[in-house]
C-alpha cells in the first residue's frame, strides 16, 4: 500500500508580515503503483505539493497521507529525486549509490552485489569508482536514480529530475524512468515544467493553475498508452502518434488558460489573523 492521500491541503506561508497562500485545498488522491506527473506555471504549488508527501513541509490545514498513514516527516518507504543531483562529492558512485543502505545498517557485504546490480541496471558499469565530478550530468543523475532505488522505496517522489539534462539524455532518462517503474511498479509524482515528458511518462496529468496553488484539471493518459503500447516503443515514436500529440495539444491549453488566470489573479497575500 503506497498511495498519496492529499484532503483539504492548504499551505500557507509567513510573508511581509501577512500570510501568503500558496495553496488552497488541494484534494488529489494518487492509487498505489499510478504514475502522476503534474504541470502547472511556475509558483502554482507544485514543489509545495511534493514536499508535503515527502515529509519535508507541512500543510496548514488538512490531510497527506501515503499509504494509508499520516506523514508526519520523510520515510524509508518514500525517495525524493530533485534536479539538483545532491551526491555526495567526496564518494565515489559505487559509495554514493550504496550509501542509503550503509544508513539502513547493511554491512559493505551484504550491499555490494545490490549495488553492482544497480551499477549495471543504470549503465554505470566501468564508473562506480569514479567520482560525481568525473561524470556527465545525465551520468549523475542516473547516479541519483539508482540511489533512490536501490533503497525500494514504495512512493518516487521526483521534482524536475531531468530538467538540467540536455535533450539527448533526458530522452534516454525517460526511457530508463518507464523500464524500472514497468519492472516494480511504484507510485509516482513526477513534477515536469515538459507537456510532452508528462504525456509521455504519466498515467494521469494533473494541471495545476496558480496563486493559489489548484488543480485545475486532470487528464488521463494510461488507457490509451496502455492500447498503444507506448511503453514498447521509442520515446520518438510515440511522440509522433496522434493520440499523444492530441493530448500534448490539450495539455498545452489547459497551461495556457492555468497562466492566464494566475495573471488575472490579484496577490493572494493575506493579513494574519490575530
Ligand atoms: N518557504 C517558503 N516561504 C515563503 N513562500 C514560499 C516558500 N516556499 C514556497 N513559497 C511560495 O509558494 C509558491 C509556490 O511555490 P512552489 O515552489 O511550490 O511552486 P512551483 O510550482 O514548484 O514553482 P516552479 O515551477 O517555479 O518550481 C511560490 O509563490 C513560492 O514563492
Amino acid at each position: 500500500m503506497s498511495g498519496i492521500a492529499f484532503t483539504d491541503v492548504t499551505r500557507a506561508f509567513e510573508r511581509k508580515g501577512g500570510a501568503f497562500q500558496a495553496l488552497e485545498p488541494v484534494t488529489l488522491h494518487v492509487p498505489d503503483g499510478e504514475f502522476v506527473a503534474i504541470v502547472g506555471p511556475s509558483g502554482c504549488g507544485k514543489t509545495t505539493l511534493l514536499r508535503l508527501a515527502a515529509g519535508l513541509d507541512h500543510p496548514t490545514t488538512g490531510s497527506v497521507m501515503v499509504g494509508g498513514r499520516a506523514v508526519t516527516g520523510p520515510g524509508p518507504d518514500r525517495a525524493v529525486v530533485f534536479q539538483q543531483f545532491a551526491l555526495l562529492p567526496w564518494k565515489t558512485v559505487r559509495q554514493n549509490i550504496g550509501f542509503g543502505l550503509k544508513c539502513r545498517g547493511m554491512s559493505d557485504a551484504e550491499a555490494r552485489p545490490l549495488v553492482e546490480r544497480y551499477l549495471a541496471t543504470m549503465r554505470l558499469e566501468g564508473h562506480g569508482d569514479s567520482y560525481p565530478h568525473q561524470l556527465s550530468g545525465g551520468m549523475q543523475q542516473r547516479v541519483a536514480i539508482a540511489r533512490s532505488f536501490i533503497l525500494e522505496p514504495e512512493v518516487l517522489l521526483m521534482d524536475e529530475p531531468f530538467g538540467a539534462l540536455d535533450a539527448q539524455t533526458r530522452i534516454e532518462m525517460q526511457e530508463e524512468l518507464i523500464r524500472l517503474t514497468a519492472g516494480q511498479r511504484r507510485t509516482v509524482l513526477f513534477i515536469t515544467h515538459s507537456v510532452e515528458e508528462a504525456t509521455y511518462l504519466a498515467d494521469r496529468v494533473v494541471v495545476m493553475a496558480g496563486r493559489p496553488g489548484s488543480v485545475r484539471e486532470i487528464v488521463d493518459v494510461a488507457s490509451l498508452r496502455k492500447a498503444e503500447r507506448w511503453a514498447e516503443r521509442p520515446v520518438e515514436e510515440v511522440m509522433e502518434l496522434d493520440s499523444f500529440i492530441r493530448i500534448r495539444t490539450r495539455l498545452w491549453r489547459l497551461l495556457r488558460s492555468a497562466g492566464a488566470h494566475r495573471d488575472d489573479a490579484a496577490t493572494h497575500t493575506l493579513p494574519i489573523a490575530s
